[in-house]
């Protein structure tokens, strides 16, 4: 069964040229950004060729898999479609760049298929890089190449490079001497998970829909018909934790306004904010577990989070997290793929818009700070620990 573009087949039945026509067809939108030469090398040589205006490139690289990243078809009855799959690769790497509050230039896609994929499955996969692109605002970056083949389950490693500001956010600060005040004081915990308008998932929502997505479509119903009416999530609510999961959306402009409002710290939320937070924190500190030993003293920090705060982010999880069978607040706090950023900045510092103070980042055995608790290491480990 044929039709036009390559419509009921599957990739086993076109050549790699063809396929390959079909992705850079749709990878177009993200093929010529207006922040690149319009003498540069077009995409589909033997490598890219990426401009470097500031000297230094920024690059990560994440992989998702079939089968441990998401399901073509969940438990619950939905399928993840090639462009939900394009859109959440392109977002994780993009939202890594953005953490070292720096801004993306090109993307690079590894693409492996197994031949039964339907090729409309792979247009929509490179049409979601290109949107996720254009509509999170990483418009100077350009869907810069990739590689093709085959294997048993589909894996998409995509690498991003981007360009930093006047410098970089690391997870710690990059200063000696603000590295020593913070030893010394400790600093705010800041987060920000939305910014422009755009509609969030928010933390925890992702992880809830993880959960909806994983259960079964008669247990989902099982556990509706016991929920009492006012208690049941409305469909609002469900579609937000669905699509927080299937199409994150990181705050792209976020990395770039920190760095230059003076945030000490950034990094973005992939495994949720207790396991992240802890990362940060042995960054920061000194010793044995990270960080540098400078003065021979080892010297931890633990991050502390606000009641408030967490009674505010969890109250409208209510409903999903009742339907998901979790609390939620364990979703806020060790949820994972919120893909907002957390990082540290000093009392005094005026945050850029979309940022929130949500704890404290203290010294080991400093006085715990009024209505806070401490912040949970748990969260999402590929390997279970
Ligand atoms: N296979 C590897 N070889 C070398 N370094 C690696 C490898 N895997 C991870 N790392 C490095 O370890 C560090 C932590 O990786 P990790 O994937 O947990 O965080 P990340 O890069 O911020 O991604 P994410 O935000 O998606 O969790 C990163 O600096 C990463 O480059
Ligand atoms: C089928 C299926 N099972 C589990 C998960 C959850 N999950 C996968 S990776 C990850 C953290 C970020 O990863 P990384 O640090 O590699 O970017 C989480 C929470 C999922 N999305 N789909
Ligand atoms: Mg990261």
């Amino acid at each position: 069964m044929t039709g036009p573009g390559g419509a009921g087949l599957t990739v086993g039945e076109l050549s790699e040229e063809g396929l390959l026509e079909i992705i850079q067809g749709a990878l177009a939108p993200a093929s010529a950004p207006a922040l690149w030469p319009a003498d540069s090398v077009p995409p589909g040589d033997d490598a890219a060729v990426v401009p470097a205006p500031r000297g230094a490139v920024v690059v990560s690289t994440d992989a998702m898999g079939e089968g441990t990243d998401f399901l073509l078809m969940w438990p619950a009855g939905v399928r993840t479609r090639g462009y939900d799959a394009g859109w959440k690769a392109a977002a994780q790497n993009l939202s890594d760049i953005n953490a070292m509050g720096a801004s993306s230039s090109a993307l690079v896609t590894a693409l492996t298929l197994p031949e039964g994929t339907d090729v409309a499955w792979v247009r929509g996969f490179a049409r979601g890089i290109a949107g996720a692109i254009a509509r999170l605002g990483a418009g100077g970056c350009r869907a810069a190449g990739g590689d093709l083949g085959t294997g048993e389950r589909i894996q998409a490693a995509v690498t991003v490079l981007g360009d930093p500001g006047a410098g970089v956010l690391e997870r710690r600060p990059r200063r000696a001497e603000d590295r020593d005040r913070l030893l010394a004081e400790g600093a705010d915990l800041v987060h920000c998970q939305v910014l422009g308008g755009l509609v969030g998932g928010g933390p925890g929502w992702a992880a809830a829909g993880l959960r909806l997505l994983l259960t079964e479509r008669a247990e989902l119903e099982r556990r509706w018909d016991a929920l009492p009416a006012e208690q049941r999530p409305g469909a609002r609510e469900i579609a937000r934790a669905v699509r927080g999961q299937l199409r994150p959306r990181p705050p792209l402009a976020a990395g770039p306004a920190a760095l230059a409002a003076g945030v000490l710290t950034l990094m973005d939320v992939s495994d949720g904010i207790g396991r992240d937070a802890h990362r940060m924190a042995r960054a920061c500190g000194t010793g044995a577990s990270g960080g540098r030993v400078e003065d021979g003293r080892a010297r931890t920090l633990t991050p502390w989070v606000a009641d408030t705060w967490v009674a505010e982010v969890a109250r409208p999880l209510g409903p999903v997290a009742a339907l998901a069978g979790v609390a939620p607040e364990a979703l806020v706090l060790a949820g994972g793929e919120d893909y907002g950023v957390v990082g540290l900045a000093w009392p005094e510092t005026a945050l850029p818009a979309g940022f929130t103070r949500i704890g404290r980042m203290l010294p080991a055995g400093a006085e715990p700070p009024a209505g806070h608790r401490p912040l949970p290491e748990r969260g999402w480990d590929h390997f279970g620990g």
